[in-house]
């Protein structure tokens, strides 16, 4: 800064190789210089900006702060590391110097910088004289001092000194209109002090409350902005406002950058697809030189303001690629549980034991899982994986446990159908042959093939490392189908009895003699006798196939039957009712038919329905009409019921009763008006007798004759309603 025409734009350029607009000599003194210019020293290391001022008009003014004077000055002083102070020679020790009034302003509006930093005033005399510098200098700054003493000043710097401010620094130069191969000397070797002037001891004030190169522009344009609403400059809070907006610019941009990023745009891709190898390493490298790009432009500025935005910036790229990451991680999860499948499968078809290749199959996997989640691990991140660990673990453990569900089900019908090959066809065949043998000999056989079946399944089963337990459940299971093959083969075998009692009666021992020969019938052969042997052997098949003797347990049943049915018929030949009959007595078939007819409701049913029936009972009772009317129902319901055998219908199942009860429901209610009909003609012609058939068989069987036919043709197992069996018994 200077006077107007000082040579102020002559010496810039003389001295940073720039261009700055100088004054044509030969039109005359004028302002040249209008604003601010800017231009960059060329071949000054490090790059070093250089302002050329608009000129003052050395006049004292008594002008506010928004004289541009005052605002350029202001600025100069906020922005600048050197200020450069033109002055005419013979200005020095003079009361009205030129410059004078431009000092007062620059020591003024040092004032309103908030937290001012030491600038250097370099002071360049111009058209220096014979008056050696060393001479000048005192003068000159005594008359400093003097301007810094008359500037007022702020309570908290009234006894701060000038050099608390400023750097004071004096050169003088010779004339460049009259010498200027000395001028031009001078300044290249003034030029000399500008190299490395921000270096420790170099030309430069201190560095405080200076911004980084790559704020420069932004922060001018504030502290402009601010001078022109004419605030006060807080450079610190300034310095923090810059590096705020700076390092946001720089985050931004990065963040731009790697979302651009061919590398990230690519494996991005890639990873939808599958598995990407190298995945980690590829995204941190990307995401490395991005924070280390963001650090490099960040570096000077405030740290405070620098650490929070690259945490930002490190947070929004996380967020970025975190989805390309987890799934990364399910691409090796699931592919980690199709190799675990792939192995276990092999291990299992190899041979190995079920649990152990189930441990050491998963043990693999999960390693092998860990040592892929660690290759995609992002650095900057350290995120949790151990849920997706704990998924594929979950993953694996379903697995096999459906895998060992399957073993263990396959093992068994593997074991039963072994069970049913070696069971099913011996014991028919010994059935089929049955004698007293015939038993012993399918127990032995069935314990010797249970023994060997669950001796084999419990060594299958050691593989399993199952609780002792389960084991033992699944082992007495399959000795229950064992039994179950054998009881189901002997009830089946039971179910064709009959046939076989008729060969072995007829066709073996009737029809053919003891040789097996068939039997010539002269007419002298015992009958009798031959009867008793064939019957007698028809009875020991029945007995062999009576009963289920899986228990070494002695029975009467081959004594009870030839006592019932061969002893009994040879020696009696009147059944009576009350002669005791072994087997109705049996706990056999009639013993379940018995408790089918139990029909009365439980007791306390019948408490209930006299307790809530009570007003209905009494009802009843004082009318006898009522009771009249249910009597003869009641009368007829049972007439109904013993003609049409309800509960021997019912005894096949329900709807082969309903059946059969519909076809005969109408031609016994037909019977039953038929019979009352000829009962009330019987008194109409006074004459019993001249129907004798009729009475008699109305006497002998109560009802119906019909009814003891159909009774006789459900033979012995009708209900255990003892007058029926008798009746059937006789007419059998
Ligand atoms: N006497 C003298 N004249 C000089 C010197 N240097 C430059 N001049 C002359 O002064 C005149 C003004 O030069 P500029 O460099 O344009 O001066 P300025 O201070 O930049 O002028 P403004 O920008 O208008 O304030 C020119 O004619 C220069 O030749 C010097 O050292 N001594």
């Amino acid at each position: 800064m200077g006077p107007q025409s000082s040579g102020k734009s002559t010496l810039l350029n003389h001295l940073f190789n720039t261009n700055f607009r100088e004054m044509d000599a030969f039109k005359g003194r004028s302002q040249t210089t209008k604003g601010i210019w800017m231009a960059r020293c060329a071949g000054i290391e490090p790059c070093t900006l250089v302002m050329d001022l608009e000129g003052t008009d050395g006049r004292e003014r008594g002008e506010d702060d928004t004289a541009f004077e005052k605002q350029s000055a202001l600025f100069a002083l906020a922005v600048s590391d050197i200020v450069l102070i033109n002055m005419w020679c013979h200005d020095i020790g003079r009361e009205q110097a030129a410059n004078k009034p431009l000092l007062k302003t620059v020591f003024q509006v040092m004032m309103r910088l908030f937290s001012p930093r030491k600038t250097t005033l370099m002071f360049v005399i111009r058209d220096k004289t014979r008056t050696p510098l060393e001479n000048l200098e005192p003068v000159l700054r005594e008359d400093i001092q003097k301007i810094w003493d008359s500037v007022p000043k702020p309570e908290a710097h009234k006894e701060t000194p000038l050099s608390e401010f400023f750097n004071v620094e004096v050169v003088a130069l010779s004339s460049y209109e009259e010498k200027e191969e000395h001028f031009i000397e001078q300044v290249a070797n003034l030029r000399q002090r500008f190299f490395h002037s921000i270096a420790p001891g170099g030309l430069a004030g201190d560095r405080r409350g200076v911004v980084p190169a790559s704020g420069f522009s932004f922060s001018a344009h504030e502290i402009w902005k601010v001078i022109k609403e004419n605030k006060d400059l807080d450079l610190p809070a300034h310095k923090v406002m810059v590096a705020t907006v700076r390092c946001e610019e720089i985050a931004n941009e990065k963040y731009s950058n790697f979302v651009a990023n061919e590398r990230w745009t690519d494996l991005e891709e890639a990873v939808q697809s599958g598995p990407v190898s190298g995945f980690g390493k590829r995204l941190n490298s990307i995401l490395e030189s991005s924070m280390s790009g963001y650090d490099d432009e960040a570096v000077y500025f405030d740290e405070g303001v620098r650490t929070a935005k690259r945490k930002q910036l490190e947070e929004k790229l996380l967020q970025l690629v975190q989805p390309a990451f987890q799934s990364m991680l399910g691409h090796i999860r699931s592919g980690t549980l199709d190799k675990f499948k792939d192995a276990f499968d092999k291990s299992l078809s190899g041979g190995e034991a079920f649990s152990s290749a189930a441990h050491h199959c998963s043990t693999t996997c999960m390693a092998m899982f860990d040592e892929g989640s660690a290759d995609v691990t992002v650095e900057i991140a350290n995120w949790d994986t151990s849920k997706v660990r704990d998924k594929l673990q979950r993953d694996i453990d379903a697995h096999i446990a459906s895998v060992r569900a399957a073993k263990l089900s396959e093992l068994t019908s593997s074991f039963e159908s072994k069970l049913n090959e070696a069971l099913s066809g011996p014991v028919e065949a010994l059935l089929d042959g049955a004698s007293s043998e015939t038993w012993p000999a399918i127990r032995k056989l069935h314990q010797c093939e249970t023994e060997s079946a669950v001796s084999g399944l419990s060594d299958a089963l050691s593989g399993f490392e199952m609780d002792e337990e389960t084991k033992q459940k699944m082992l007495a299971s399959l000795e229950n189908y064992a039994r179950g093959v054998v009881e189901a083969k002997a009830k089946e075998e039971a179910g064709r009895v009959l046939i076989r009692m008729k060969e072995r009666w007829f066709t073996m021992l009737f029809s053919h003699d003891s040789d097996s020969m068939p039997r010539v019938w002269t007419g002298k052969e015992d009958i009798r006798a031959i009867t008793k042997t064939a019957r007698s052997a028809s009875l020991k098949l029945l007995s062999v196939m009576a009963a289920l003797r899986l228990e070494e347990e002695v029975d009467n049943i081959e004594k009870t039957l030839s006592a019932a049915l061969v002893d009994a018929t040879s020696t009696t030949t009147d059944k009576s009712i009350t002669k005791f009959d072994p087997l109705a007595s049996s706990t056999w078939e009639q013993e379940a038919n018995k408790r089918n007819n139990n029909w009365l409701p439980p007791p306390w049913a019948i408490a209930a329905l006299l307790i809530l029936g009570f007003n209905e009972f009494m009802t009843l009772l004082r009318n006898p009409l009522y009771l009249i009317i249910i009597f003869v129902g009641y009368l007829l319901v049972k007439a109904l019921w013993v003609q049409l055998d309800i509960s021997g219908e019912f005894r096949h199942g329900a709807l082969p009763g309903l059946l059969s009860l519909s076809t005969k429901f109408v031609p016994t209610i037909m019977n039953l008006i038929k019979k009352l009909a000829e009962e009330g003609q019987a008194p109409a012609t006074n004459d019993s007798h001249q129907n004798p058939a009729l009475a008699s068989k109305s006497n002998r069987n109560g009802v119906s004759t019909s009814d003891s036919s159909s009774s006789a043709s459900s033979g012995v197992t009708s209900s255990g309603n003892e007058t029926e069996y008798s009746s059937a018994s006789k007419d059998e």
